[in-house]
């Protein structure tokens, strides 16, 4: 019995052993398949770590021996695949964290002396200029320039270029007590444009502003005739130039000198006022402005007016600076004087200046402004015509003498 239960035990086992192999495959089945993954994954590692030992193993195969032989290229792509890559190192980051709770002590700034210096000249030069630039207008103002000028808009026609040339070197010189030479301003223009009108504006409104004794009215005709002897004219006009301009700066003020009749002037007066405009010479000769007003190459202006009556595009600057180059040279020619001048060229009047100036005498001499009246005088003058352009011979000098007709 123990002999035939042997092999039957034997088969029980192995029928046993058979089922419990079924059972367990239905479990497996039944699990799902992120078991079955799961255990995809452990064989495939398995497989991994087996391969890597096996290369390991055939590598150290051959080199049981240390040499300095180069791995292959096949060998070293196989171990940068293999091999964990290197972390790349972080850059350390400038900025200093403090906590946040705590307050931090940045190191003392040392306070630098120069850096002081420089902010206090700073704030010097700063303050001396608002000063310098409210003192330019204190001058201006003394003075009463916008006054000036109104005035000088108002009453002279048709000279614009003139006025504003004037105005601006006053404007220019009165703004400073200090000068390193006078201001010479030499008006020249054709008979009757107004150059003397100008000067007696001139003259009205500083004796207005500063003492009479700051303003000089010279006319060489009638102040030095020819009869008269030239010697004492030159002492007569050296003291009243010298006393003048010492009692101006003795009570800081700039004399205006007139000199009207320049070209009538004898020569020895013209060396006499040429010695006054040189820049080498005392303070009080230096603040000084003198006006001195001729006729002196009138000719030229009226050739340039006449022959640039078309060209109404011509601009202020460029016609002054043509006219100055024409006159300049007849200027030079009848004394160097002028050499140390700012030049005022004068242009002709055309008509309708001369009905302005009418329609101003008759105003001013009480007559009823009459415009039919008005024109039929001013047709009476004489006139250079060039287009429908009228410009009068002698200016506006024979109104007076026609308005005084009317009575
Ligand atoms: N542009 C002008 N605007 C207003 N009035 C003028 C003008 N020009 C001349 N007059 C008048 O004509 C008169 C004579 O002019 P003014 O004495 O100024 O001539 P001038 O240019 O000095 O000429 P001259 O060289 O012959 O002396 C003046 O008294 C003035 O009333």
């Amino acid at each position: 019995m123990s002999l035939a239960s042997c092999p039957v035990r034997a088969v029980v086992r192995l029928r046993r052993q058979i089922r419990n192999l079924k059972k367990s495959k239905l479990h497996l089945d039944l699990s799902g398949p992120r078991s079955l993954e799961t255990r995809h994954a452990r064989l495939l590692q398995k497989q991994i770590s087996l391969d890597k030992t096996s290369f390991f193993n055939t590598g150290l195969e051959k080199s049981q021996y240390f040499s300095f032989d180069t791995p292959s290229l096949e060998q070293m792509s196989q171990l940068s695949v293999l091999k964990p890559k290197r972390k790349k190192k972080r850059r350390r980051s400038r900025t200093v964290l403090y906590p946040g709770n705590s307050r931090k002590y940045l190191p003392i700034e040392q306070k630098s002396k120069a850096k002081r210096c420089l902010i206090l000249l700073i704030a010097i030069i700063f303050f001396q200029i608002l000063n310098a630039i409210e003192n330019l207008d204190d001058n201006l103002q003394k003075y009463d320039v916008d006054g000036l000028e109104k005035t000088m808009h108002r009453d002279i026609f048709g000279q614009k270029l003139a006025v504003d040339t004037v105005m601006d070197l006053l404007k220019d010189y009165l703004a400073t007590h200090m000068h390193n030479k006078p201001l010479v301003v030499s008006l020249n223009g054709p008979s009757g444009v107004g150059k003397s009108h100008m000067g007696r504006l001139l003259a009205k409104h500083f004796r207005s502003v500063m003492d009479g004794d700051f303003v000089l009215q010279y006319y060489a005709g009638h102040n030095c005739p020819t009869e008269t002897d030239v010697l004492s004219c030159q002492s007569d006009l050296s003291g009243k130039v010298s006393n003048m301009v010492v009692t101006a700066e003795i009570e800081e003020k700039i004399p205006v000198l007139i000199f009207d009749e320049m070209e009538e002037m004898p020569l020895l007066l013209l060396d006499v006022l040429h010695g006054y405009f040189q820049p080498n010479q005392s303070n009080e000769f230096l603040n000084a402005i003198y006006i001195l007003i001729s006729n002196i190459g009138s000719n030229g202006i009226t050739k340039y007016v006449l022959q640039n009556a078309s060209s109404e595009d011509l601009s202020q600057h460029r016609k002054r600076k043509e006219l100055v180059s024409i006159i300049e040279s007849s200027l030079r020619q009848h004394h160097p004087l002028w050499d140390h001048s700012e030049i005022v060229p004068f242009i002709l009047l055309e008509k309708s200046h001369i009905i302005n100036c009418f329609l101003d005498e008759m105003l001013r001499e009480g007559y009823y402004p009459d415009n039919g009246n008005i024109e039929n005088m001013a047709s009476q003058l004489k006139y250079y015509t060039q287009g429908e352009r009228h410009y009068s011979i002698m200016g506006c000098k024979q109104v007076v003498a026609k308005v005084n007709l009317l009575q």
